[in-house]
């Protein structure tokens, strides 16, 4: 309950502002489902455009019970600028606290009354900010700094801070702790009640730059990366509607996890999906590298490669061009088709592009022939010398069509053609490793890898420019190759990006080594490097011990700093022999089961069938990563390579030794391990009977 009381139960207070701002919203989406379209629309595709638009505006309008409107309130000691003042009406409406400032209530979205006067203010607006912001030391003009508890639903408590007060002292907030701790059921939630200082920073950083974020496990830098899209979208709505966004995540599971953080922000059009979804839309990936051949596939190197390729297929031309129109013959010297052709060359502009000037050029040359004999030719007759056989003939000698997977297959059978363009760049060996083991006739039949995905994408930014948007958020980034950073680079490279990732926590055989070399590969020399340190998820106990691992697979990295304490969180628990694992499995996740929120039961992807058995035969049905959660199924069954970027509120981590054991390189083994040891948010049991990686001991 407050620690300071007002005049009349101030509790009651609150309670009256949210039940008369949940009025008003239901008043705001009465009012969009009463629009009747009928009169402004000229056809039915305006139509239902304009009534999509009107859906997804009723979406955004909706009460959702369990999520509180409002989670705080600032009073202000001044009334507010006017350059805080954007979202905020004129009217005189919003609360007015004795001594002349002003009151705001703060929300996910932003409520009016029937007055056009705020009762909630959206979290993004500037006049919300001090909300995160303001401290003793920088009030940014806030006296009192209010946060509300509910308890399903139901507004149960305050608790305040006097910022301005000199003999108030400073104090961890109880209901920030118990947000920060509360159970986690369900997919992953927004953090709006509670971003702390410098992620606010973060997610309030200008749409002009990019940024990146290096942070361990649990730091938030996901929660950030979706509250800075939802930021972005509320300060640049309409540009950034007309470029468009989107999240690239690791993998289809982590995407369900994450999906339904940016609608519950009344963000409803973020694209979101994997580096593979974005490039695979030309073939379809049915093939896999060997690690040697997709870190070359994947090096940057392969950019040169490529680039050579094409401009291979441009051939100096042999013969002059010879147009006939009507009785007259219009000669243009090889000699002169070739100065164009250097001069596309030249100008570095993209292959296709070239492709498509060129006969124009080759016309305009005959013009000013034709013009030279007193003829007066119009565009009409440039356009139609461009579409002369002479003239197509002569571009498809001279600079012919390329089709990029077509490029790239050839690339990858060819071993001369590869040599050709590929020697300087690569070794003997390293081409040996890139060609195709079982060469493929035509690109239908080739079993193209999500390597070569990437490298026809690639290829086809160089014939047309790829379309970019106007914000990239790219999720556990370490994970990407030089040549997929360059993929979604392309997709940002008139827009900005967010770059997340933990460098500890890269289990890729390419994955980052350095931030500034992964943002030059992303087209982003000049981005801002940000680190975050306080850890959200995993208690402190949990974390100290995955720390362990640290010089091992990213010496210099400092470990996380926990806010959380939960002590008793970690158990390590030998079992006798290998036969009794399964069983002891079992039982650590029903002891977990007896507690209240998920449990992810982790464990080397080659030990799922076994386990998944053992947990049957023991009458536990379990879901898959990514699958929600509900208070009747909160057991998954999580293979450690799909663990990344999950969290569950009790884990049971199986066989150590196995995880480290999957993968290909003891380093990548302990960051597999690393990242299994980090998913955990009130409690780890490890289980094992082969003996605990030394590292850990
Ligand atoms: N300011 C905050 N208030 C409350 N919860 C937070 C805050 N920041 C992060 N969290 C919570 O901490 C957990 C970890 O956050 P998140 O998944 O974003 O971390 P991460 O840095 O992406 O972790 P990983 O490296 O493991 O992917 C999430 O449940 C998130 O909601």
């Amino acid at each position: 309950m407050p620690a300071h009381e007002e005049s009349s139960n101030p509790l009651v207070k609150e309670r009256n502002h949210l039940a008369a701002s949940r009025t008003a919203l239901r008043a705001m989406r009465e009012d969009v489902q009463a629009l009747d379209i009928r009169d402004v629309t000229a056809n039915w595709v305006n139509a239902a455009v304009l009534q999509a638009q009107i859906d997804d505006r009723i979406k955004a309008l909706a009460d959702l019970s369990h999520t509180p409107l409002f989670f705080g309130r600032l009073d202000y000691l001044h009334e507010v600028g006017a350059e805080k003042a954007e979202g905020v009406s004129a009217g005189a409406a919003r609360g007015a606290p004795a001594g002349g400032g002003e009151q705001f209530y703060i929300g996910r979205r932003h409520v009016h009354d029937a007055h056009g006067d705020p009762m909630v203010i959206d979290w993004r607006a500037p006049v919300s900010q001090p909300f995160y912001q303001a401290s003793r030391k920088n009030p940014l003009d806030v006296d009192r700094r209010r946060r509300f508890g509910y308890t399903g639903g139901e507004l149960t408590a305050y608790e305040d801070e006097h910022l301005t007060d000199p003999a108030e002292t400073e104090q961890t907030s109880k209901l920030l702790q118990a947000e920060i701790e509360r159970p986690r059921v369900g997919p992953m939630r927004d953090i709006v009640a509670t971003i702390q200082p410098e992620q606010d920073e973060i997610v309030r950083s200008g749409l002009g730059g990019t940024v990146c974020v290096q942070g361990g496990p649990g730091t938030g830098k996901t929660a950030v990366g979706l509250h800075r899209v939802a930021y972005l979208l509320y300060a640049h709505r309409e540009r950034l509607a007309r470029t468009g966004t989107l999240v690239v995540g690791p993998n289809r599971s982590f995407l369900h996890y994450i999906e339904q953080v940016l609608p519950a922000l009344g963000e409803l059009e973020v694209r979101q999906a994997t580096v593979e979804d974005l490039v695979a839309a030309r073939v379809e990936v049915r093939g896999t590298d060997g690690s040697a051949a997709a870190v070359i596939k994947g090096d940057a190197r392969m950019a040169d490669v490529l680039r050579q390729a094409i401009r291979s297929h441009v051939t100096p031309p042999a013969e002059p061009v010879v147009v006939v129109r009507g009785s007259r013959r219009w000669r243009v010297p090889a000699y002169e088709v070739e100065e164009m052709v250097s001069e596309l060359l030249a100008r570095d502009m993209r292959y296709g592009a070239a492709h498509e000037a060129l006969p124009q050029r080759i016309a305009h040359a005959v013009l000013v022939r034709m013009e030279e004999a007193g003829e007066a030719p119009d565009d009409r007759v440039q356009n139609a010398v461009a579409r002369n056989p002479a003239v197509k003939a002569a571009v498809k000698a001279v600079w012919p069509a390329v089709d990029p997977a077509k490029l790239v297959l050839r690339l990858l059978t060819d071993a001369d053609f590869l040599a050709a363009h590929a020697d300087g760049i690569l070794t003997d060996e390293e081409q040996k490793h890139v060609l195709m083991t079982r060469p493929a006739r035509s690109v239908k039949a080739a079993r193209w890898t999500a390597a070569d995905a990437v490298l026809i994408d690639e290829a086809a930014d160089l014939v047309a420019r790829t379309h970019s948007l106007g914000h990239v958020v790219i999720d556990e980034a370490q994970d990407l190759s030089p040549m997929q950073y360059r993929a979604v680079g392309r997709r940002c490279s008139t827009g900005s990006a967010t770059v997340l990732g933990d460098l500890a926590q890269g289990t890729t055989p390419w994955s980052t080594r350095s931030w500034e070399q992964a943002l030059f590969h992303l087209g982003k020399p000049d981005a801002v490097i940000e680190e975050l340190t306080a850890g959200f998820r995993v208690p402190r106990e949990v974390i100290a011990y995955a720390s362990r691992l640290l010089p091992a697979i990213s010496p210099g990295l400092a470990p996380v700093e926990s806010v959380r304490e939960t002590p008793g969180s970690l158990v390590v628990r030998e079992v006798a022999s290998a036969q009794e694992l399964d069983a002891a499995v079992v039982a650590a996740c029903e002891e977990s089961l007896r507690q209240e929120g998920s449990i992810g039961l982790i464990a080397a992807d080659a030990r799922v069938p076994s386990l998944s058995a053992a947990l049957a035969a023991a009458g536990h049905s379990c879901l898959s990563p990514g699958e929600e959660t509900t208070a009747e199924s909160r057991l998954t069954l999580v293979p450690a390579s799909l663990a990344k970027g999950l969290e569950y509120d009790y884990v049971v981590l199986d066989e150590p030794a196995a995880v480290v054991d999957g993968e290909p390189d003891e380093r990548t083994g302990l960051r597999r391990l690393y990242v299994a040891l980090t998913r955990a948010v009130s409690g780890l049991v490890v289980l094992h009977a082969a003996p605990l990686p030394q590292q850990l001991g």
